[in-house]
């Protein structure tokens, strides 16, 4: 974990369990542990709201949040103009650019996943989608909808956390993603059921689960992700190396996580903390992630009222340019926040 001070949580755990993972490449055995992310409601008490936001950036570097404030009608389109588009034969899937199959990232990273990766740059560059065959009507004024929705919560996530950090300056964050130039990106994950070929036909009912990993260990680069799903669960967290915890799906919430840029500018009080996605042998997972990025120009650094001389500056200052350029050379587990520490810190 980047955050020194960091424990694990005590409390909110169920049973503990170990199970067989298959991987891509290897199948080992791993712990896993269930757990209820805290859930905050946007309608709260705002100070009340605020204070929960920031413990749970501090424990879990997750939360889920309801009463979100974007519309039923975008989410549900969003969501079934991505099962139009995955549920096209792979040869007219495979026609359009920004989409991959198994293929993560340029460094040799696989998984049982399919996605479209979507710049969302203003003026969208998936405008010229609408001139595309292969993707569903209206496709592009879908993503856009939905676009706007999630960075507008986005914002205010990012204003609730500034003002429950005491940062003067309450739009430190927000400001990084409302930027016309904001580097965000929204990515469209499916996880088709997987049905292991090797396991005996005993195994083979219905009660009985197979695993594979969709997408691998990382930790999200960005500010915020704000990911919702289908009601199919295989999200897992790792609040500890070794167990994974499986994050129960609520498609009437959106899913939070604090991301490596995040945890910079908190000086290390938010963790970005690591997870995966893994399939299932029955049901098709549907997810579609917003991270929060900010200009290429940007300069990373904690606002001041994070950085005491009790807890100097963790990290040297760095472009998101310059952070995206490391990112997108290592492989999707690697822990690149860690080559940007300051080691001349006093807490080494
Ligand atoms: C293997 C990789 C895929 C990724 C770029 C990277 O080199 C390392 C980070 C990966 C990640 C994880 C979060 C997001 O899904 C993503 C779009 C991002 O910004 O960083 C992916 C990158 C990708 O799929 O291209
Ligand atoms: O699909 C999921 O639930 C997680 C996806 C994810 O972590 C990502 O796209 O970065
Ligand atoms: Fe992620």
């Amino acid at each position: 974990m980047g955050n020194p001070n960091w424990q694990r949580p005590a409390h909110n755990m169920r049973h503990e369990t170990n199970m067989v993972v298959a991987s891509p490449n290897s199948i080992r055995s791993e712990k896993i542990l269930p757990i209820d992310l805290p859930v905050v409601d946007l309608r709260g008490e705002r100070s009340m709201v605020k204070k929960l936001i920031v413990r749970a950036c501090e424990e879990y570097g997750f939360f889920n949040v309801i009463n979100h404030g974007v519309a039923g009608d975008t989410i549900a389109k969003m969501e079934e103009a991505a099962f139009e588009f995955f549920g096209k034969p792979l040869g007219q899937k495979k026609q359009v650019a920004l989409y991959g199959c198994k293929n993560i990232g340029f460094n040799g990273d696989t998984g049982e996943v399919e996605y479209l990766l979507l710049s969302t740059a203003t003026p969208p560059s998936i405008a010229h989608f609408n001139n595309i065959s292969n993707v569903p009507s209206n496709f592009s004024s879908t993503v856009s909808a939905y676009t706007e929705g999630v960075r507008e919560l986005a914002c205010e996530i990012l204003e609730l956390m500034a003002e429950g950090l005491g940062v003067p300056d309450t739009w430190f964050f927000s400001r990084l993603i409302r930027e016309v130039d904001s580097d965000s990106v929204l990515r469209l994950n499916h996880y088709p059921p997987i049905l292991n070929k090797d396991c005996k036909d005993k195994d083979k009912s219905p009660s009985h689960n197979h695993t594979k990993v969709g997408f691998g260990e990382h930790s999200d680069p960005q500010i915020l992700t704000i990911l919702r799903s289908n009601d199919v669960g295989g999200l897992q967290i790792s609040l500890q190396d070794g167990v994974w915890n499986p994050v129960a799906p609520d498609p009437s919430a959106f899913c939070v996580n604090v991301g490596d840029l995040l945890q910079v500018m908190t000086n290390g009080r938010f963790v970005s903390v690591r997870h995966r996605a893994v399939t299932n042998s029955h049901k098709s997972r549907m997810s579609v992630a917003y991270f929060g990025g900010p200009p290429l120009h940007a300069c990373i650094v904690a606002p001041p009222v994070m950085v005491t001389s009790q807890r100097p500056s963790l990290y040297k200052p760095f472009t998101w340019a310059e952070y995206k350029k490391v990112t997108y050379s290592l492989r999707l587990g690697e822990r690149r926040i860690d080559l940007f520490r300051n080691y001349t810190s006093q807490l080494e």
